[in-house]
């Protein structure tokens, strides 16, 4: 049966942490145990990365990946992408949505309150928080390194108190496993795909 709808999504889970914190190789895990069908990940970095490598002839692909070549453009991208936003708040967020068609979206990087109030404010019974945390020592290991300007500004610590997450998953080598940890998740993701099926 085709999962494709026109009614908007059953579940958002929005996700945030600080770089390296292992918000990609999560969002990943968990759409790869959903399938594409059910579940499609959403970056509001995706779009920000499209236009900024357009206009500043920049390698797209390099951008998106985890390596290296992004931080290098990480402080100018998140100043252009804050011209935009102060603009207009929402814009990133709607054109990260936009056809969107899965059951469950999987927001990847909210960074800043103007995000989650974003998504709130449109799937008010959909939307869940959800806080990827892990050590300083374990984001070093994944090749992070404080650079100031960056990790003391908005984009890294928008969220860092006044929020009350839904689900805390620690991504850490002596943590539970991360199956484990993503256990309430993905139940609530299969029953919001149940609950699609039965609305078609
Ligand atoms: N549990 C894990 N096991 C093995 N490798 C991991 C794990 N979590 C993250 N990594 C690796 O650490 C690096 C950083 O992870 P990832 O890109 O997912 O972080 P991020 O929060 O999306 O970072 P950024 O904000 O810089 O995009 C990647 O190379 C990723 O594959
Ligand atoms: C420019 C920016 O979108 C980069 C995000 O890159 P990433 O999610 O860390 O791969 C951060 C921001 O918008 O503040």
């Amino acid at each position: 049966m085709s999962m494709d709808r026109v009614s908007g999504p059953e579940l958002v889970l929005v996700f945030s942490g600080k770089r390296k914190s292992g918000k990609d190789y999560i969002t990943d895990l968990i759409q790869d145990r959903l399938g594409s069908e059910v579940c499609c990940i959403l970056r509001l970095s995706g779009p920000l990365k499209q236009q900024y490598a357009q206009e500043h002839q920049l390698d797209l692909d390099q951008l998106l990946g985890p390596g290296p070549y992004k931080e290098l453009h990480r402080a100018a991208m998140i100043r252009w992408g804050e011209n935009r936003r102060n603009q207009d708040p929402g814009f990133f967020c709607r054109l990260a949505t936009s056809g969107a068609q899965t059951p469950v979206w999987v927001v990847s990087d909210a960074r800043r309150l103007s995000d989650l109030q974003w998504f709130r404010s449109a799937f008010p019974r959909q939307t869940r928080t959800v806080r990827i945390q892990c050590s300083e020592e374990t984001r070093a290991q994944r090749g992070w390194s404080f650079i100031p300007g960056v990790d003391d500004a908005e984009s890294e610590c928008g969220l860092d108190s006044s929020v009350e997450f839904d689900w805390i998953i620690t991504n850490e080598a002596d943590a539970p496993s991360l199956d484990e940890q993503l256990q309430p998740i993905l139940k609530a993701a299969h029953e919001a795909a149940s609950s699609a099926r039965l609305d078609q």
